[in-house]
């Protein structure tokens, strides 16, 4: 089942992860991946600006083609302490994020923007989920790299995969860590009139 589309969105996002929760959610959408440098970014910012400000870039790189659409673009960190967590690039940075999440409670930041080139409306929200991981060994640490899992996931980790044997608690969205809050998106589509869950009469 779709909601009904009251106007075209595009998601600006390559994650197949972000891809399938907009489908998990019913709503019709077209990708165009957002082509811009993440590490133009300074890491040294508040989580919730840092993802607020990637999520805004993206959608805005990608709207300025669709006139007549809303486009969605999104971004995910895992916060521990003060420090931003990005994707790891290789093995040895993945076992040393995990290295560093073990045994205790970190944060996952998602933002999303919505937004159009004609409109003065432009919808950033962020949620905050916060994980606690087991008590990890080296050996988990290890295979768990070696799955190749951590290498294009914020914090290293994929709560939706293998993942998930990592994870002890949650707390928040669950959706949000994977990559979209799905709840938050829909009240944001339905505040901005993109869809609507029944037909007008
Ligand atoms: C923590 C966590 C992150 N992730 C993923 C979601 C995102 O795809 C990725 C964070 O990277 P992002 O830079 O947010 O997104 P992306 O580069 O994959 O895609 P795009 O910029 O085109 O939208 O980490 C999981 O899949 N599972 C998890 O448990």
């Amino acid at each position: 089942m779709k909601t009904i589309n009251k106007e075209n969105i595009i998601l600006a996002s390559g994650s197949p992860r972000r891809k399938e929760l907009m489908i998990q959610a019913g709503i019709d959408f077209k990708i165009h991946v957002a082509d811009i440098d993440e590490s133009k970014v300074d890491p040294g910012m508040a989580p919730e600006n840092y993802v607020g400000l990637l999520s805004k870039t993206k959608a805005q790189a990608v709207a300025v083609n669709y006139p007549d659409a809303w486009t969605i673009g999104a971004d995910t960190i895992v916060a521990v302490d003060d420090t931003i967590l990005g994707k790891p690039t290789g093995h040895r940075q993945a076992v040393a994020m995990l290295s560093r999440l073990s045994n205790r409670e970190h944060n996952v930041f998602t933002a999303f923007t919505i937004t159009r080139p004609d409109a003065d409306d432009v919808v950033t929200r962020f949620v905050n989920t916060r994980v606690r991981f087991k008590a990890l060994s080296n050996d988990e640490i290890n295979w768990y790299a070696d799955t190749k899992e951590p290498y294009d996931k914020a914090g290293g980790y994929g709560i939706q995969g293998i993942g998930a044997f990592l994870v002890k608690e949650i707390s928040g969205s669950y959706t949000n860590v994977v990559g979209l809050p799905v709840c938050e998106l829909i009240d944001a589509l339905m505040y901005l009139g993109a869809i609507s869950f029944k037909e007008e009469k």
